[in-house]
């Protein structure tokens, strides 16, 4: 466990410097994990895991996600099996379920969480809002989680490229004694380098806000809103797309992840500058009561309950995709096809 200063703060870290592969292999060698679901964190926690040496299965009902896994190398009734019958034969329950699913199937994954077994989470989401989930485990099983800090698939193609993606960690239960040695070996065992140390409720919250703000909801409103107001002030899409998006994604924000911000603002120009520093005030002034809104709703379980009520649904999926196919046939989105078709590399 590394001491690590965090502009000011000391946190407690841990790395796989002090916990490597090897010895995570040694702490799980006798284990049975289960990925149960195959979406996006299942392929990429299940797949980095069996890569790793780890004796790895996955529960799945039936239909395309089940194909995929298939597909993947998983093989029925060898590695690849019902959800229950997953669950009866792990002796780490990894529940990769989206958040709602876990509410349907908890009864299933309960009835096999003998006495011993560890329940393993990616989310905190059903274990902080358990008077709306029911997800209540039983006391004699550890209770585990593993955030990637990003998507199963990048977790994935960042493991293939030998990077890594981090995680948060936490430990909810510890009925066996051994719940952080499993923790920080399932964290090590599914490509993470490092793995910060968190709770459930903290994890929960702090995601749910990040995913409705900065890192999704947030930023594509603020992109659509200056988009719109360039496009009305008579700017072409290319133009309006090239001076929101693509010069974003593209030359600056690598520059603030390589280095951070002010690193990027001192690669543009003085008039960049001192009109950056100036603005970016009144746009925390506006935003930061959204923020507290947000957060509001989060913390008061409205968010989780707003993605149980719809997520729970029949045809959630169907629902979710209609709404992406707007996003996608957006005048900024479809401009945004043309524009990527003209980077250097796609020519
Ligand atoms: N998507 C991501 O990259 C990340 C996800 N997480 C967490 O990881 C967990 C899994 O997330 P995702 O992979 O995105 O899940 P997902 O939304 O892709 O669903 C995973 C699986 O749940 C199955 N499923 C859905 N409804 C079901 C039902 N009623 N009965 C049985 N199976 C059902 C689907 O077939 C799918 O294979 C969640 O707790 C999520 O919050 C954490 C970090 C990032
Ligand atoms: C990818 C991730 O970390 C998110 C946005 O929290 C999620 O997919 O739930
Ligand atoms: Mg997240
Ligand atoms: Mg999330």
């Amino acid at each position: 466990m590394a001491k690590m200063n965090f502009g000011g703060v000391i946190e407690n870290v841990e790395t796989r410097e002090e916990f490597p592969l090897e010895k995570a292999r040694e702490v799980l060698k006798d284990e049975t994990i289960a990925v149960i679901g195959y979406g996006v964190q299942g392929p990429g926690q299940s797949l980095n895991l069996r890569d790793n040496g780890f004796n790895v299965i996955v529960g799945q009902r039936p239909g395309k996600t089940y194909d995929k896994a298939v597909a993947d190398g998983w093989v029925p009734g060898e590695t690849l099996f019902g959800i229950e019958e997953a669950c009866e034969r792990a002796t780490i329950i990894a529940v990769l379920l989206s958040d709602a699913a876990q509410i349907a199937c908890w009864p299933t994954i309960e009835k096999h969480l003998t006495a011993g077994k560890a329940l393993y989470f990616s989310h905190g989401f059903a274990i902080t809002w358990n008077d709306r989930t029911g997800v209540v485990p039983p006391k004699d099983v550890d209770v585990i989680m593993v955030a990637p800090k990003g998507s199963g698939t990048s977790l994935r193609t960042m493991f293939l490229e030998g990077r890594g993606l981090n995680s948060s960690y936490a430990i909810y239960q510890d009925a066996t004694g051994k719940a952080w040695d499993r923790v920080i070996a399932m964290g090590i065992g599914i490509g993470s380098g490092y793995l910060f140390e968190t709770t459930f409720q903290r994890e929960a919250t702090s995601d749910l806000t990040g995913e409705r703000g900065t890192l999704m909801g947030a930023i594509q409103g603020l992109l659509l809103a200056q988009y719109e107001t360039l496009r009305e002030h008579g700017h072409t899409p290319s133009e309006a797309f090239n001076e929101t998006v693509e010069e974003l994604t593209q030359s600056l924000m690598p520059l603030f992840a390589a280095k951070g911000m002010d690193w990027m603002y001192a690669n543009c120009s003085t008039t960049a500058q001192r009109g950056a520093l100036d603005w970016m005030v009144p746009f925390h002034d506006a935003t930061k009561p959204v923020f507290e809104k947000l957060y509001k709703s989060v913390a008061d379980g409205l968010e989780a309950q707003r993605s149980i009520d719809s997520n729970s649904q029949p045809d959630y999926r169907e629902k979710l995709n209609e709404e992406l196919k707007a996003l996608r046939e957006s005048e900024m989105w479809q401009t945004g096809v043309v524009v990527r078709k003209l980077r250097p590399e796609n020519n």
